[in-house]
């Protein structure tokens, strides 16, 4: 088995969590492959002393890869999906940071979780992602132009708000005014769409969900959509430009450009553990059922 390791961040807290990863790898037999940024952070808090390979971009991550684990929060899963794109290698994130929605295995049971992945106990959760087109041509969207979680649009450089008109398979649907819009995934339904409340999806579900950011149509809602739906937005307000959102990425865009969002023709797969499920998560992270009255 080979797998490969990704982190952004070392925190003290990081140290315990690599040394009980790869003290379970190396008793295991287990080809461990690093990204180069992370593995140069860890070597100079001189916490492994083995040599080890690395990788340095999502081109070296090629199907000899049984995983990818991600070492953080959501935001270094989001990031490990622009390593792995279209190919198709699993991803399973440890959390090592605050909410760790995404990532489903604990930091104090990580043992417990890792024979479930050399057994080969679990299951994949396919996530669907959004791409973006532009018309002109916008060069930032040019190389990592997918989203896991959401793409959005919304003001810049002005308290003023934007006019959004959308339109569905080339169908008005309505003219937003609002500080902006995120057109979300299944997965990114529990994330900023859901701060601007938007509803939850179970991962599987084939559908989009579009939600205005305070709009000031007060009868604007949230609104769930299929997923083979091709959504097109022409944005102007009183700057000439906006700001655009993949995930945690950003970039500016001109008014009037005429934006594309369609669903990718690959996924990403998640590693799911069967104790640790989707509905699980919302109880246990999101807090369903807790109520100090009870
Ligand atoms: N007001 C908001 O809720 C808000 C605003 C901006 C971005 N976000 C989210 O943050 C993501 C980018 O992450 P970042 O690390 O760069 O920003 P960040 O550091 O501001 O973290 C945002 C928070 O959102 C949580 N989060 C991210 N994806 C999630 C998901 N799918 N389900 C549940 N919680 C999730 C993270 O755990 C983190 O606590 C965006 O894709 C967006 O979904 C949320
Ligand atoms: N490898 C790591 N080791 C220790 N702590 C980490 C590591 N990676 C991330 N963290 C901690 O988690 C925080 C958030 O990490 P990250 O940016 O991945 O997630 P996030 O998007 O903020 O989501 P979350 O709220 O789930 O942590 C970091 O600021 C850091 O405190």
């Amino acid at each position: 088995m080979k797998i490969a390791i990704y982190g952004q961040y070392y925190q003290n807290s990081t140290e315990p969590i690599i040394k009980d990863i790869f003290v379970f790898f190396n008793r295991n037999n287990i080809e461990i492959v690093i990204e180069s940024h992370f593995l140069a952070l860890i070597q100079e808090k001189k916490i492994i002393e083995k040599e080890y390979k690395t990788f340095s971009s999502h081109s070296e991550l090629d199907s000899s890869f049984d995983m990818l684990l991600s070492i953080g929060g959501d935001g270094t899963i989001l990031r490990a999906a622009t390593l792995v794109r279209d190919s198709g290698i699993p991803i399973l994130g440890i959390n090592a940071g605050r909410l760790g929605f995404l990532a489903t295995v604990q930091k104090e049971n990580i043992d417990e979780f890792l024979q479930v992945v050399i057994d080969k106990k679990y299951t994949l959760s396919k996530r669907t992602l959004l791409s973006l087109t532009s018309a002109p041509e916008n060069e930032a969207l040019n190389d990592i132009n997918f989203a896991m979680n959401e793409i959005s649009v919304s003001r810049k450089d002005t308290t003023s708000m934007i006019t959004i008109d959308t339109y569905l398979n080339g169908e008005i649907l309505n003219s937003y005014w609002a500080d902006g819009l995120i057109i979300s995934t299944p997965t990114g339904s529990t994330g900023y769409s859901l701060s601007c409340g938007g509803p939850i999806l179970t991962p599987d579900v084939k559908s989009l969900v579009i939600t205005p950011i305070a709009p000031h149509n007060l009868n604007a809602r949230p609104l769930v959509i299929p997923d083979e739906t091709e959504i097109m937005l022409k944005v102007s307000g009183r700057e000439e430009n906006y700001l655009v959102s993949l995930d945690s990425r950003i970039t500016s865009v001109r008014n009037e450009s005429v934006l594309t969002i369609k669903k990718t023709p690959f996924q990403i797969n998640m590693v799911e553990i069967p104790t640790e499920t989707f509905l699980k998560t919302l109880r246990s992270k999101l807090l369903w059922g807790e109520d100090k009255r009870n």
